[in-house]
């Protein structure tokens, strides 16, 4: 498993870099595997490795047969890091200044990093960790906006590897550390690499209505807002409304699916609620 070998030709490192014959790369798949969906959510620090073995299977094969070409993995936190969070008091609002407060959630969110990491080492993927605690800063509080810099990202994807990011403590200018949920990763990483393909993997089909059918598609949060709650469980990150305001903040396209639908999102295909 090299970075070189990932991929549909895995030969750009052999092109002169000068060269202006060279085809330019594809736009990036950004992909967000839920917490809840790699995790069991309730029993704190418990990797459901059936799922998870289910999700980096379809990923190993969608860069095999090179249906996706330069692919960023972002997960969430599920039973590790919103269960330390939650019981330190930290959210993305609430910040804690207490540096073992910091380490339980970090630690836990870089255990369910390498948790994830290995599964999909284990299929060949050339996967390698971006660890936002140590990147990404909401230098005007948590109100304002967040600083994620790109640069580790964009060469690892260049150089062929999988760099797979997660929900994390991130520093807050007056909160000390706060949480930063992938889904806001997603968007940033989406933004800022130019991709044109964003999932996010949850463990419901797609955005529910009120009678629990599938939203189709989404184009403003109003128009939704009366069925989006909170998450089922432990989480500090707002939940499925969080994930939607996140969604439609973004430029290109996003869609929200289940495990069931994650084939055929990778294969291109239009799966559960598309949000605009
Ligand atoms: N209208 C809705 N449609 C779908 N899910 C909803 C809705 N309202 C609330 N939810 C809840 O949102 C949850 C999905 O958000 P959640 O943040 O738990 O998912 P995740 O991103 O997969 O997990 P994590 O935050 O750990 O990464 C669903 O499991 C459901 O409990
Ligand atoms: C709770 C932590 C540290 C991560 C939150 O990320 P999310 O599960 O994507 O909302």
């Amino acid at each position: 498993m090299t970075a070189g070998e990932c991929g549909s030709d895995g030969d750009d490192s052999s092109a002169p870099a000068d060269d202006s014959s060279a085809p330019a790369a594809d736009p990036p798949v950004v992909l967000k595997l839920g917490g809840s969906v790699i995790t069991e959510k309730d029993r704190p620090e418990t990797v459901d490795d059936a799922a998870l073995a289910t999700a980096t299977d379809a990923l190993a094969a969608a860069l095999d047969r090179g249906s996706v070409d330069r692919l960023v993995v972002v997960h969430g936190g599920g039973s590790f890091g919103h269960h330390h969070a939650s019981e330190h008091g930290v959210s993305t609002t609430e910040g804690t200044h207490d540096a073992d407060a910091v380490m339980d959630v970090h630690g836990a969110m870089v255990r369910l990093n390498r948790a994830v990491l290995s599964s999909l080492h284990d299929r060949g993927v050339p996967a390698v960790p971006v660890h936002p605690l140590s990147l990404a800063a909401r230098p005007g509080g948590v109100d304002g906006s967040l600083d994620l810099p790109l640069s580790s990202t964009a060469t690892l994807l260049g150089e062929g590897f999988v760099p797979v990011l997660h929900g994390d403590g991130v520093a807050t200018a007056g909160e000390g550390v706060t949480v930063v949920s992938g889904d806001e990763l997603v968007v940033e990483l989406a933004a800022g690499l130019g991709a044109d393909r964003v999932g996010v993997c949850s463990t419901v089909a797609g955005v529910l209505d009120a009678d629990g059918s599938v939203i189709p598609s989404i184009e403003s949060f109003e128009s939704v807002a009366d069925a989006l709650g909170a998450s089922d469980a432990t989480d500090v990150s707002g939940g499925m409304a969080a994930k939607v305001r996140e969604l439609l903040a973004l430029d290109a396209p996003a869609s929200v699916f289940g495990p069931a639908g994650l084939e055929a999102f990778l294969r291109g295909e239009a799966v559960g609620t598309r949000i605009d």
